[in-house]
């Protein structure tokens, strides 16, 4: 049976509980239920098929290490899973383009390295799947990465809040070139986003009228540090409001009642999350209904098994010659994806797809 070859762009903290993951769940067995993942078996692959194979970055502390020390440097401050062997996967000097917004120029220190040539290494490599995990706000250089996936005919799985499988011209690009696409923006196991869902649909399923619903966000990692810079992250905004808003599809809420973003940088909580969601409602007889709950996560480790499947969902997309955006995968597996489903429908399709039952 074949790897799931992967190239990792973005070696950060979800890259490194990534790697972890896959180390740490490699003899997990396929029969039992085990923590932290929807699929030990994901068709014909385990977790331990993924393998990876290319790694980019554009930070000097990480360009030039094993792929298994990287994860560990710089600013990368997420919880330690297990010990990583050496991968003999040296990460390679990647493009900055936009990926560098102003806290990261203030943090960290590029590499003076002269960037790889993306196809090239994707190519020489035979990689499978491209995972993005640039930062939030990096349009050029995520779009940059897409096209080098379509060139180097590899899958694309895009982790970030930029719209690439959610759009036209992109999906597009991607069925012309037969190439498989997951994206946009990863929505982790249980983190924010699905509970989010999940409670605005109880609500409306049950006859209760969400009125107003915010869902306030902290953490103390890169993400959220870039995030200070308001400018980058309009399109992660729209990401994670229309996630939550697409459940109500009958009623549009009005967009002042609806307010869902990442909201500060708090560094003493490191790769830690915390959402702070409140609903609003009017049930029976009119009377005010409100919800109110905080979820705290470790935010890297939440998205890593959620990746373990959307890679190997691209790999048997790119095995059975499917090209363009794989709708199961996208709208279980992300936040915006180019259609919404409801997550139990998104859960079947991903079932069906996995079988062989839907094309896409
Ligand atoms: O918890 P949510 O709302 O699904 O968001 C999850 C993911 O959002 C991404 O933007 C973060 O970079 C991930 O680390 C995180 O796990």
């Amino acid at each position: 049976m074949g790897s799931v070859r992967v190239a990792i762009v973005g070696v950060g903290n979800c890259a490194a509980s990534l790697v972890q993951g896959v180390e740490y769940y490699k003899d997990a067995d396929p029969a039992a239920k085990v923590p932290g993942l929807m699929h030990v078996q994901f068709g014909e692959y385990h977790v331990r098929d993924i393998e990876f194979v290319a790694a980019f970055d554009v930070d000097a502390k990480k360009v030039g290490l094993d792929l298994a020390d990287a994860i560990g440097a710089s600013e990368n401050n997420t919880i330690k899973i297990c010990d990583v062997p050496n991968s003999g996967v040296q990460v390679q000097r990647g493009h900055t383009l936009d990926g560098l917004g102003k806290y990261y120029r203030e943090t960290i220190e590029e590499s003076a390295e002269e960037p790889a040539d993306i196809v090239q290494v994707l190519k020489d490599k035979q990689v499978d799947v491209l995972v993005c995990y640039l930062p939030v706000g990096s349009e050029d250089a995520a779009k940059y990465y897409a096209q080098c996936a379509i060139d180097a005919k590899v899958a694309f799985v895009n982790a970030l809040p930029v719209f690439i499988a959610g759009t036209k011209e992109w999906a597009d690009k991607f069925t012309e070139a037969g190439v498989p696409i997951v994206g946009d923006d990863i929505k982790s196991q249980v983190g924010a986003t699905i509970t989010h869902r999940v409670m605005a649909k109880l609500f409306e399923d049950r006859g209760v009228i969400l009125d107003r619903t915010m869902q306030l966000n902290v953490g103390g990692n890169m993400d959220f540090k870039n995030m200070l810079e308001r400018d980058r992250l309009e399109s992660k905004k729209i990401s994670k409001t229309q996630a939550v808003t697409s459940q109500i599809p009958d009623r549009d809420m009005g967009e002042k009642n609806v307010h869902i973003g990442p909201s500060d940088y708090v560094a003493w909580l490191d790769d830690r999350k915390w959402a702070y969601v409140r609903l609003e409602g009017r049930a029976f007889g009119d009377v005010p209904l409100n919800l109110e709950y905080k979820l705290e996560v470790w935010d890297s480790p939440n998205s890593a098994g959620v990746i373990i499947d959307a890679l190997r969902a691209a790999k048997i997309a790119k095995d059975r010659g499917i090209g363009g955006p794989i709708l199961s995968a996208s709208s279980y597996f992300m936040k915006s994806p180019p259609v919404q489903y409801f997550d139990d429908e998104a859960r079947t399709n991903v079932e069906k797809f996995i079988a062989g039952e839907v094309e896409r």
